[in-house]
């Protein structure tokens, strides 16, 4: 039984609105990417990646795999229209004779520990699948016609999805082949089918990068870590 990092780089980053795409900003001196890809094998949990990406960045993601060594075998395979169906051609990556558990994981996430992905891991002992998600700590309004609120939503029971996700192989890509529309992250395409998925409770500072603001945190949020390092 294998574990299999599934790290996705294929989107444009248009809410980031840089020149380059937001997984190739540099975060204290390295692409955010490489960050990510970095702590993936440094946790020493994986034995197989998988790195989709856009056709056009091939250049980035070579000097990013020259930077972080792994003995592992890494996939590379090219992103979809929309983050499900990059996800499917990333799963479709990995050669059937593999078996096992896939950790599905936003590029632009680079500040998961390590007791999460134990944590993903034995509750799939239990469920189907598995994600990393934050209880609301914010009051929630729906607006359906900006900008005028319909209502309020009962937040006891609201959850903010995170990555890694986490799946048996087989279940999460028979689940994906079925169709990748209108699916915005990969427990999803298991709810679809009535499949019970668990949500494990992640940090607030495992942010996806996803706005120039969002640099900033990630800045402070890379700083205090580190720091945490050099503390133990
Ligand atoms: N077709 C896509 C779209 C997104 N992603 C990846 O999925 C993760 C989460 O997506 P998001 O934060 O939305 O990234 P973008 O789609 O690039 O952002 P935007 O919506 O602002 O364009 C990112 O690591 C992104 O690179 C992907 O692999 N393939
Ligand atoms: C998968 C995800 O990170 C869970 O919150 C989120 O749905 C990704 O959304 P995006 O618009 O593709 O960034």
């Amino acid at each position: 039984m294998e574990r299999v990092a599934l790290i996705l780089a294929g989107g444009t980053g248009q809410r980031m609105g840089s020149a380059v795409p937001k997984q190739y900003l540099e975060l204290s001196g390295r692409p955010v990417l490489q960050h990510t890809l970095q702590r993936f094998v440094d946790f020493c949990f994986f034995q197989r990646f998988v790195l989709v990406h856009r056709c056009e960045d091939q250049a980035w993601i070579e000097g990013i795999l020259r930077q972080v060594e792994t003995k592992y075998p890494v996939h590379l395979a090219l992103a979809g229209s929309h983050r499900a169906e990059s996800v499917l051609n990333g799963l479709e990556a990995v050669p059937s004779s593999v078996s096992g558990q896939v950790y599905i994981h936003d590029g632009v996430r680079p500040f998961v520990q390590r007791f999460h992905l134990e944590a993903l891991s034995e509750c799939l002992q239990q469920y189907a699948g598995a994600i990393l998600a934050c209880p609301a700590h914010d009051t929630v309004k729906e607006v359906a016609r900006f900008p005028s609120i319909a209502r309020t939503l009962d937040r006891r029971s609201l959850y903010l999805a995170q990555t890694p996700q986490a799946f048996e192989l087989e279940t999460i890509r028979h689940a994906l082949r079925r169709g990748t529309e209108g699916l915005t992250d990969d427990a999803s395409a298991l709810e679809r089918d009535g499949v019970d998925v668990a949500v494990v409770e992640g940090s607030r500072s495992n942010i996806k990068i996803t706005t120039p603001e969002d640099m900033l945190l990630a800045e402070a949020i890379l700083g205090q870590q580190e720091k945490n390092k050099r503390s133990l």
